[in-house]
């Protein structure tokens, strides 16, 4: 998934040494990139991400949705100081209902940011209308798109909830 999120890049011409010579080979170049886990359950997609774009910065927002009303709550946020001139990947294994993505985008835009991408393991329908109609400037990427939200605010099929199965507290 981190090489689709990563395609339209610039890259650069770089001259490597092998084991055999040199070689020039290509490298992203030209932007500076930040990764933005919601937390907790985008924690687990840090590591993936940075295994491509090293280089990468790493902001967190901490999110939970309660579990009543479904609304999001933010709890933390600490970014890189120059968010405003990063390009950002925003992780989230989850996109239900669109509330934390789009409480997300709206912190990190506050704060100065102007480019950045929505990357997803699992989407319901509805929180890709939510998050497009209210940022209809932020590409999402998912790797499935679900059948539908179930009553009590779950992705089905889905998986469950990604944070207590990704850290055992349930
Ligand atoms: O699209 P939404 O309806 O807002 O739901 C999606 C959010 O719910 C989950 O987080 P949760 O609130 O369970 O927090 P956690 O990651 O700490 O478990 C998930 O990781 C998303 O952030
Ligand atoms: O199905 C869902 C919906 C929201 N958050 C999750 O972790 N799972
Ligand atoms: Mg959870």
């Amino acid at each position: 998934m981190v090489y689709e999120i990563t395609r339209d890049l610039p890259l650069a011409d770089v001259e490597v040494e092998t084991p055999m010579g040199k070689s020039t080979q290509k490298m992203i170049a030209g932007k500076k990139l930040a990764v933005i886990p919601i937390l907790r359950a985008g924690l687990g997609m840090v590591d993936g991400v940075l295994q491509l774009i090293p280089a990468a910065k790493v902001g967190h927002i901490g999110m939970y949705r309660d579990e009543e009303t479904l609304k999001p709550h933010e709890y933390f946020v600490k970014l890189p100081s120059d968010i405003d001139q990063r390009d950002l990947f925003i992780v989230d294994p989850m996109l239900a209902t669109g509330g934390s993505a789009n409480m997300a985008i709206e912190a990190l835009k506050k704060r100065g940011a102007k480019h950045m991408r929505l990357v997803v393991l699992v989407a319901a329908p509805e929180g890709v209308k939510e998050v497009q109609k209210e940022h209809p400037d932020v590409d999402i990427y998912a790797a499935s798109l679900d059948e539908k939200i179930t009553e009590n605010g779950y992705i089905f099929p889905g998986l469950g909830d990604a944070g207590d199965r990704l850290f055992g507290t349930k």
